[in-house]
């Protein structure tokens, strides 16, 4: 369990993180969202005792990190997967970290498996691609077996294949009932690896609210139907709170009715549908809208198109 509290930290006159309290809690994976200069990484400092709060305090497992008197064992994290001694093996870096802290060779051959760099734990990790460095980070977090996961945006610049290797990681990791906390400025990538989303801006706390939740707040509430009889339904949907649009021919986009109504209504017709889809916005629109007055540096963008397809949404 990670509890931040009132956490603020200024530097100078800018304030990067702002009265922000939230609480993070074992078994699933918690995502920590926030456009580019949100605060994110500052937050995770000071969680792990790296930067201390201007205000405010932070706890994992009931105690500020420096209290742990085994803090590998209590959390394991990964702020630049890069932070690697270049002219070192994966392995003898791995072997370096574990000496330190009386964790055995065995746990090394462990970790080395869990993240699939048995092949190349014997080069130096200083050719290692930016994938395999990744991989690197997070076998040195998980050295200790640690309760707590906290990893700063482990997706940049990977590949599909990464991309999904470390979702199921993390969701692994959660299933074990470890507490896993990590940052992206990617809503629709969260919304594949996480349940629960604390979602900040400028510093401060936007949200804390499940995937589920935001999901059905992206909710249009309109649902597209495609019929070889689309006149026929619409007289049978037509209704003082009910609005039919179409955009092409055997399309209609219908407000007022759930997709239940409509099915129902479709078959007292006896019309046949060829599709019946609940629309919403794309999950990075709604994470946008959430998010537009914290941006920093807002681009001039083109406005964002509206409504796709819960198939293809995010
Ligand atoms: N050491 C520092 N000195 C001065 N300002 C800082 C320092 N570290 C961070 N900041 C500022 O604090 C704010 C938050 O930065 P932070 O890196 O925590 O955000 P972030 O959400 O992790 O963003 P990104 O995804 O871009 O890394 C930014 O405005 C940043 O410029």
């Amino acid at each position: 369990m990670i509890e931040a509290t009132a956490l603020t930290k200024r530097y100078g006159d800018r304030t990067a993180v702002a009265d922000l309290s939230f609480t993070v809690r074992p078994g699933v994976v918690t995502g920590f969202l926030g456009p580019n200069g949100a605060g994110k990484s500052t937050t995770m400092r000071m969680l792990l005792g790296l930067d201390a709060p201007t205000s405010g305090h932070a706890t994992i497992g009931g105690r500020s990190y420096a209290d742990h008197p085994a803090p590998l064992h209590e959390v394991g994290a990964m702020l630049e997967a890069r932070a690697v001694h270049t002219g070192r093996t994966a392995y003898n870096h791995l072997l370096a970290l574990a000496a330190t802290t009386g964790i055995s060779r065995r746990r090394v051959d462990e970790v080395i498996g869990l993240v699939g760099l048995g092949d190349v734990a014997r080069k130096r990790a200083g050719g290692f691609s930016l994938g395999m460095g990744q991989r690197l980070g997070i076998a040195s977090a998980l050295l200790g077996d640690p309760a707590t996961v906290i990893l700063d945006e482990p997706v940049n610049g990977l590949d599909p294949e990464g991309i999904r290797w470390i979702r199921n990681l993390l969701k692994g990791l959660a299933a074990e009932g470890r507490t896993v906390f990590v940052s992206s400025h990617l809503m629709s990538e969260m919304a594949l690896t996480a349940e629960q989303l604390i979602v900040v801006g400028r510093g401060r706390l936007i949200a804390d609210i499940s995937v589920e939740e935001f999901t059905h707040q992206a909710s249009t509430g309109s649902v597209l139907v495609r019929t070889p009889d689309a006149e026929r339904l619409r007289a049978a949907l037509a209704g003082p709170d009910v609005t039919v649009t179409s955009e092409r021919p055997g399309e209609l986009v219908v407000s007022g009715l759930g997709s239940e109504q409509i099915g129902l209504a479709a078959a007292e017709h006896r019309v046949v549908l060829h599709e019946l889809t609940p629309q919403r916005a794309s999950l990075e629109e709604a994470f946008m809208e959430l998010t537009r007055d914290a941006v920093e540096y807002q681009a001039a963008a083109p406005a964002a198109t509206g409504l796709i397809s819960e198939g293809t949404a995010a």
